[in-house]
């Protein structure tokens, strides 16, 4: 039994629907979802504006090396394209684990390069925890404390302000 935090980004074609694929591909494992955010590029200034979002999901069956499958899946069902040259550029769709617990509610931590737990750059990105917030007002970041004090500090702080509630938009209707 794991619960895990992923966060959904998309600012290529239909970046609504790509968000929305995802948390329907993801199924009945989802057991919350934030609302959608307009936000300004982290990390490459020069691309299109993301929709961001994140969802908690749990699974008696899934292990946290499951959730990483889990997230690739879905951005390969999104025709997700890597450019090598562009480690933060565009993409249909970016679905990373934040963090992941385990069945005694107790944080998952790993070095691995492949699965680092929790997410080495979530406690930079307002884009992230802004969102959990919405869903978690208490939540806190595995070795970094409360997501709430983290949104008030430098950094997430300097671009809290850019990110955009889109009201209009949804996670809760899949396709
Ligand atoms: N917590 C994690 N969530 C998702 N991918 C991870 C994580 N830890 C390590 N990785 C690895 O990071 C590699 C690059 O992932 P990806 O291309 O999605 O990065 P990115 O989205 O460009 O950058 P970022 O990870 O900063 O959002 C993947 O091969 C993946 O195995
Ligand atoms: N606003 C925003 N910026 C990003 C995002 C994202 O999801 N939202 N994902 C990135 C991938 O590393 C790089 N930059």
């Amino acid at each position: 039994m794991t619960r895990a935090l992923l966060s959904l980004g998309s600012n290529l074609g239909d970046r609504e629907q790509h968000l929305r694929r995802a948390v329907s591909r993801l199924g009945p494992g989802v057991v919350s979802r934030s609302g959608i955010y307009e936000t300004p590029p982290w990390g490459d200034a020069d691309q299109p504006s993301y929709l961001n979002a994140v969802v908690l999901v749990a699974d008696p069956e899934a292990e946290p090396r499951d959730w990483l499958e889990r997230a690739r899946a879905a951005e390969a069902e999104a025709e997700r394209v890597r450019d090598p040259e562009r480690r933060f550029g565009p993409r249909t769709l970016d679905v990373d684990v934040i963090a992941v617990w385990d069945a005694g509610g107790r944080p998952v931590l790993s070095d691995d390069p492949e699965l680092t737990l929790p997410h080495p750059r979530a406690h930079l990105r307002a884009f992230v925890l802004r969102p959990w917030l919405d869903i978690e007002p208490a939540a806190e970041l595995p070795g970094h404390g409360p997501v709430a004090a983290l949104l008030a500090a430098p950094g997430p702080a300097d671009d809290v302000a850019g990110l955009t509630p889109r009201p209009d938009l949804t996670l809760e209707l899949s396709v």
